[in-house]
């Protein structure tokens, strides 16, 4: 809270506006894959030894600073830096909660599946929630056409556990270090298909543990999936979108990471171009049915989705191919939570 009302005064000074933003990534896979552990991780920047079970949902909040691309000092230091909070939705994968986790598919800006790769039908089971999640949920900032299942919303595919997949064991110390930044590897983006990708895929054809290794390179690519997630709903040049910083603020305490994001924003990069060879945009259109009448998120502040084009295209989160995905247009169950 004190973090929060510093933080606060020191953006109005420099800014002359309320600072902060924020952005919801749901984290869900089948029960044990590592959810928890994920998000632990990701906010605390440590490993837990004995993560509870989550009951229904639990939410892990990252800080993130940043910068507007279209600022004059293009950097997310100076004038242009904002804070942002990135909503860890750590939704239980057990079959107890399937009638009720909808609930908690509201106003989502991404999602991150997780799986075990000793488990190899945690994997495949992807789909189903890929699905799930756009059939009942409603987004932020979608895609003009949908990915694996309709979903609609940039994703990023974890693979968990290489510590003890059959085929990496022996090389692999076991030790708590390496787990948590095995946690972190990040395998790749989803195909443009509806299929969810049944085959392992490191950058640079490396193999699982030599990626795994590589923890910090994986982790900013974990951050780089949440900037660009910030980067879709609140700076986009193209539009005048809903005032981003008009969102009233944080109320309760959170949890601050110490961790510095790093310098320099690809995604921005990449945003001046498509990959299909065409300028895209941002927000040109009227929201797709899916975003009319959404009743309020069940969010600490209030979230103002924006709008997308029926026809906007945005490449995957990928080191290398960027395909498109295919229009399937999500559906929403009502959510009043
Ligand atoms: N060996 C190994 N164990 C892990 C790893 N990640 C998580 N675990 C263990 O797997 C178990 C389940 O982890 P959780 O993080 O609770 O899994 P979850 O997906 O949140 O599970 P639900 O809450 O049931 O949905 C715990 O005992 C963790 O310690 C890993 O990378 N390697």
């Amino acid at each position: 809270m004190m973090f929060w009302r510093e933080k606060e005064r020191d953006n109005r000074e420099q800014n002359g506006g309320p600072p902060c933003g924020q952005v919801r990534v749901l984290i869900v896979g089948d029960s044990g894959v590592g959810k928890t552990s994920l998000v632990h991780l990701i906010v605390n920047g440590s490993s837990i030894s004995r993560p509870p079970q989550t009951i229904g949902c639990a939410v892990g909040v990252k800080h993130i600073t940043y910068g507007s691309p279209g600022s004059s000092s293009n950097s997310i230091k100076g004038d242009a830096e904002r804070d942002f909070f990135v909503e860890l939705w750590d939704v239980s994968g057990h079959e107890r909660y399937k009638d009720c986790r909808s609930l908690f598919y509201a106003q989502i800006n991404g999602v991150i599946f997780v799986h075990d790769l000793s488990q190899r039908r945690t994997k495949s089971s992807l789909q189903k929630w890929a699905s799930e999640i756009a059939a009942a949920g409603s987004f932020s900032a979608p895609l003009g056409s949908g990915g694996p299942g309709g979903l609609p919303v940039p994703y990023l595919v974890i693979a968990n556990k290489a510590d003890i997949a059959a085929e990496n064991s022996r090389s692999s110390s076991g030790n708590l270090v390496d787990v948590a930044r095995q946690w972190v590897e990040k395998q790749g983006l989803l195909p443009s298909s509806e299929e969810l990708p049944l085959r392992e895929s490191f950058p640079g054809s490396t193999g699982l543990l030599t990626a795994a290794k590589e923890a910090r390179y994986d982790k900013e690519a974990v951050i780089k999936f949440f900037r660009m997630l910030i980067r879709r709903r609140y700076f986009s040049d193209e539009l005048p979108a809903p005032n981003p910083w008009s969102i009233s603020p944080i109320q309760n305490s959170i949890n601050q990471s110490d961790e510095i994001v790093p310098e320099g924003d690809p995604f921005y990069n990449h945003n001046s171009v498509s990959l299909s060879g065409e300028t895209y945009k941002y927000n040109v259109h009227p929201p797709l049915p899916a975003q009319r009448n959404l009743a309020p998120p069940p969010t600490l502040y209030p979230q103002q989705p924006m709008l997308a084009s029926e026809n906007y295209r945005y490449p995957r989160y990928s080191a290398t191919g960027l395909p498109e995905v295919s229009s399937n247009k999500p559906k929403r169950a009502d959510i009043n939570v």
